[in-house]
């Protein structure tokens, strides 16, 4: 059989989101943010799940929550299955180690998106105008080359699900002057802790897209966060600049669809079981070599 992925959906609890490959359900005090097996390449929604991606996702943030909470306070409260409600330790096992119990915060409503590195929409842009949403940099930079700092570039959620890129004065607008400057502050604090630890265990991580929200008037980090969903993770041996450096954990299914006469629109092909399991072990060598722990027991 297939290891095809649906929806998650839970006796007696309500969804209140839903994205390409996490839910969110209302606990009452808490919400519930389930993150699933799916996977998706070229903004598609792979039918085949891989096996562990969820668990993978929810302890890495998990990991980095612990390891940024000196900097900025989180949503976690408990990401263990013992915390759950009875009945969903009854009759959804499946949870266990691929949730969280977060705080509800006031989300902001904009993504904190942070670029170490030249690469994707903003190799383009960089091409055409010499800067990315608006941020002039150096001419003469090559493709994936690391930028000589960090840059603060947020999107909105567009109607159609894509991330746009908005001007920071139209963030201030939106969000008010005093949150906007701070949450540019600790977004490029919070990727720079995590780049610089990542680097030093071989990992690239490029860019990374955090959400925010406030609770008691105070910024807090919410969503998934530093996870290869939301973040650029390239492996530093197979670095170079001048072309898209591989991806750590996606590369063996865009490699896959490319060898298909695909045409990058949905439905998604099947993935055959060698790129399943070939992808399921990056997730789980990714885990270890961020964390230096190892996913058995979760
Ligand atoms: N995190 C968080 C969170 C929180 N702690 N409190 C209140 N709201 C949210 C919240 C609501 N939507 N999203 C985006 C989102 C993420 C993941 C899956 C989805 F479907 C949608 C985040």
């Amino acid at each position: 059989m297939s290891n095809t992925v649906t929806e998650v959906a839970l006796p007696g609890v309500q969804k209140v989101a839903s994205g390409k490959v996490r839910e969110i359900f209302d606990l009452g005090e808490h919400l519930l943010f389930v993150a699933s097996d799916r996977i998706s390449a070229f903004d598609v929604i792979m039918p085949t799940g891989i096996p562990n991606k969820g668990k993978v996702l929810t302890q890495l943030s998990k990991f980095w929550f612990g390891h940024l909470q000196d900097i900025v306070p989180h949503h976690l409260i408990s990401a263990d299955f013992d915390d759950l409600p009875s009945e969903l330790r009854e009759q959804a096992p499946f949870l266990r180690g691929r949730f969280m119990i977060v705080k509800k915060l006031e989300m902001f409503p904009v993504e904190c998106v942070v670029r170490g590195y030249l690469v994707g929409s903003g190799w383009r842009e960089y091409q055409e105008s010499g800067s990315v949403c608006g941020i002039p940099l150096p001419s003469g930079l090559a493709q994936a080359q690391k930028l000589p700092e960090p840059i603060f570039t947020p999107a909105i959620k567009a109607t159609d699900g894509h991330d746009e890129n908005i001007p920071f004065s139209k963030m201030i607008d939106m969000i008010g002057a005093e949150h906007a400057e701070a949450l540019r502050k600790v977004s490029i604090e919070i990727y720079q802790r995590a780049a610089e630890h990542a680097l030093k265990k071989g990992v690239v991580i490029a860019d990374t897209k955090f959400e925010f929200g406030l609770v008691d008037g105070r910024i807090v980090l919410g969503d998934e966060v530093l996870t290869p969903d939301s973040s650029r993770y390239w492996p530093l041996p197979e670095y170079r600049t001048g072309s898209n450096p591989p991806s750590y954990d996606k590369q063996f299914v865009r490699d896959y669809l490319e060898t298909l006469d695909w045409d990058k629109t949905p439905p998604g092909p099947e993935l055959p079981e060698q790129i399943v399991q070939g992808t399921a072990e990056r997730y789980s060598t990714c885990f270890e070599t961020i964390t230096g722990t190892s996913l058995k027991g979760v």
